[in-house]
This record gives structure tokens, sequence and C-alpha cells, in this order.
């Protein structure tokens, strides 16, 4: 049997406290479905510049290399975001390894569950049934185009760039998935402006004529803005670059009712790496009162994509699923309905997870 060699990064802030819960549930997968989990840690980030001097040590990338797949919690720290003087800032850290592991697709579902229909502050009516898969590009756009200071340091700038091929290859990935869905595309750019988004639309069009069966919609990524919050339903698979992916994926975590509901799968040439799109979040770190469920819900996307185990997958989505059902919350998906004796904190919720996902897995067996 195939021992499976897993890299956890907890990173920063409250990287680490949900990133000690995605790592728990995959030990509990490990051994209630008997497969051999590896585990080895590594630093990034803040907590890699205190101890080496680098916000990417060499020694971590060479385990991002050895590993099956990485599991990834978050980076930053409010001494860099205060001083944006700082030359080496931990941020560099995980652009380094996304670039270096040729990580160009990165997959985030926006995934609301029923039971958090209240916790968002967009009418229910309005939510209910929402469902998009989002592909954003990765490895290319203002993110990696040159940047640099000119005029004694008074004027600044980043180039975005894309190339052709790095189109190609995303939006590829986004109509496959398509296929697996409602068949609906969202291309979202800035075409009536930007050179690099007439170069994306283009491409996008030459792409979608391999799938004449998904229909196919060009967004401005202002107007993308908006109806992703006045009709989220309207939306199947949205295909965008690196920045506006950014953007817009924070925004949807509303339509999930938080930052700490949503996971994320970053996919390209060989390890793929899972993470929650949220940041270290300072101003609740230390606190205990973190979501694990983006970290757990990430795992799930490890299980899927990286080790093909889509069983075990769907037993962590329905023991999150659950969890919820069951009313127990953090504090950032509590309403005003929820009693306080059911609302945790990350330790309690990834406790409770763990304790449901063991009777899912239970029953399987014992319904076999
Ligand atoms: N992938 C990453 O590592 C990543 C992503 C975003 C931001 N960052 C970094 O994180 C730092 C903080 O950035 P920010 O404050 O803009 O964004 P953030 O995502 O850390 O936090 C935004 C808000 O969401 C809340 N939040 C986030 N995750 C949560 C969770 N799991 N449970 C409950 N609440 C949660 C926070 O408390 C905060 O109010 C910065 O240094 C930034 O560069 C890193
Ligand atoms: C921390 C930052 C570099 C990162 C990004 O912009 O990609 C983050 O916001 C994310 O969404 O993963
Ligand atoms: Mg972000």
């Amino acid at each position: 049997m195939k021992q499976y060699q897993i890299l956890v990064i907890g990173g920063d802030g409250i990287g680490n406290e949900v990133t000690a819960w995605g790592k728990r549930v995959l030990e509990e997968i490990g051994s209630l479905y008997e497969h051999p989990f590896a585990f080895d840690t590594a630093l990034l980030g803040h907590a890699a510049i205190e101890a080496t001097g680098s916000p990417l040590p060499e020694e971590t990338l060479r385990k991002a290399h050895g590993s099956d797949a990485i599991l990834f919690g978050a980076i930053g720290h409010p001494k860099y975001d205060n001083d944006p003087s700082l030359k080496v800032r931990p941020e560099q850290g995980l652009l380094g390894l996304r670039k270096a592991l040729g990580l160009y697709t990165n997959i985030r579902p926006i995934k609301l569950f029923d039971e958090l229909l209240n916790a968002s502050s967009i009418k229910p009516e309005i939510l209910k049934g929402a469902d998009i898969l989002f592909f954003r590009e990765l490895t290319g756009d203002v993110y990696f185009g040159e940047k640099a200071r000119k005029d004694e340091g008074k004027t600044a700038y980043d180039v975005m760039i894309y190339s052709k091929y790095e189109v190609e290859r995303i939006a590829h990935k986004a109509f496959q998935a398509a296929r697996r869905r409602r068949k609906i595309v969202h291309s979202v750019d800035k075409a009536n402006v930007l050179e690099s988004s007439r170069l994306w639309r283009e491409t996008v069009n030459e792409v979608a004529m391999q799938y004449p069966d998904v229909e196919l919609h060009h967004q401005f990524i202002d107007s993308a803005a908006m109806l992703l919050i006045k009709n989220p339903r309207m939306f199947d698979v949205i295909l965008t670059g690196n920045l506006f992916g950014d953007i817009l994926t924070d925004e949807a975590s509303q339509i999930a009712g938080s930052m700490g509901m949503l996971a994320s799968a970053s996919i390209g040439d060989s390890t793929g790496f899972y993470e929650p799109i949220h940041g270290s979040a300072p101003d609740i770190a230390g606190k205990g009162i973190a979501n694990p469920l983006a970290s757990i819900l990430s795992v799930a996307l490890l299980l899927e994509y990286s080790f093909g185990m889509k069983k075990e997958a769907e037993s962590v989505v329905e023991a999150v699923e659950k969890t919820l059902k069951e009313g127990y919350r953090t504090i950032d998906i509590a309403d005003n309905n929820t009693p306080k004796e059911k609302i945790l904190g990350t330790k309690a919720m990834g406790e409770q997870v763990i304790k449901i996902l063991q009777k899912i897995v239970v029953n399987e067996v014992v319904e076999a």
C-alpha cells in the first residue's frame, strides 16, 4: 500500500490554529480508513523569516517538492502590514512556493451550507441554492509581472501580464469542470480597458470552441462584483485572473457566511496545495476562536484531488454539514438565534467535527 507523504505548513497567526484541526481530521481519516499517511512540517512566511531569515527556506522548498500533498494555513503578520518599506515579507514565501510548484489553477468552491443561510448579511431568498466554483489563475498577472520604483522612489509600477498559454491551460480546467456541473462559465476580465484582459478574452473564446456544450459569458470585473451579491445563483463556474480572483473570492465568502468557511485547492504540474482562502487574521489570532472549518474543508479537497479518495472526502464534508445541523457554530457564523452553549472555540469545534466523522465512518462500515 502506498504511503502518502503530507507536508503540513501552519504558517502564521490563525494559520497554525486552524491547520492543527485540518491535520487532526487527516489523521482520523488515515486511521478510520486505514490509509498510511505520513506527516512532516515546514516553515513559511513570518515564522520562517524569524527562524531562518527567509520567508521560503530551502528546506521548505525541498520538503514541498518531496511530498504528495501540502496542507497549508496562512501567512502574514501586522509588522509587515504596518511597514510597507520592509523588503523581506511573508507573502513572498507563499507566492514563491506557488510559483515553484507550478500551481497555476486555484479552485475555490463557494459552497453555502443550508444551515448557514442566516449567517450571511445577504437575504436568504437571494442566497438559497448558490453554488459557485471559482477558477482563479494563480501564477501570473500583476502578482508576478515586473514591479519597481522610479523617479527616486516617487513612482511605482506593477505590470499586469498574461501569456496565451497561461490563459489556455486554466481555461481548459474551468470548461472541463463546468461540463461536470451546470455547464456555464463566466469569464471575468476588464477587457474594455486592459490589453492583458483583451488577450484573456480572445483566448477564452478560442478555448470555448472546444466545449460547444458549455455556455460562455464574459463579464467585466466591476459588474461581476455587483452581480455576485445581487444574484449569486446565476453563476456556475467563474474563470478569472489572479488579482480579480483574489478580490472576488473574499467577496464571495459572504455568500458562504464567513471567510472561515472557504477552502481552496491549488493544482499544477505536481504536488497539490490546499489552504483556506483566509489570512492569518491578526485581529483574532491567539484567542482560540478562529473557525477551523475552512481548513477541514481544504482537507476534503486534498483527499479528493490529490489522492482520489472521493468517499473519504465526502465523509469530511458530511461531518462538517452534520456539525452545523446539530447547531454548533464558531462566533463568525453564529447568528442571533444561536444559543450561547452552541458557540464553540476552535478546539471544541474541531473536536465536534471529529466526533461526528467517527460516527459517520463507523456507520458506513456497519452498513457495508
Ligand atoms: N493565503 C494567505 O496566507 C493569506 C490570505 C489573505 C491574507 N493573508 C495575510 O493575512 C494577514 C491579515 O490579512 P487580512 O486581515 O486582510 O485578512 P484575513 O483573511 O486574515 O482576515 C479578514 C477578516 O476575516 C476574519 N477571519 C479570517 N479567517 C477567519 C476564520 N477562520 N475564522 C473566523 N474569522 C476569520 C478575520 O478575523 C478578519 O476580520 C495579512 O498579513 C495578509 O497579507 C494571507
Ligand atoms: C497573502 C496573499 C499573497 C494571497 C493572495 O493574494 O493570493 C491571499 O490573499 C490569498 O487569497 O491567498
Ligand atoms: Mg486573498
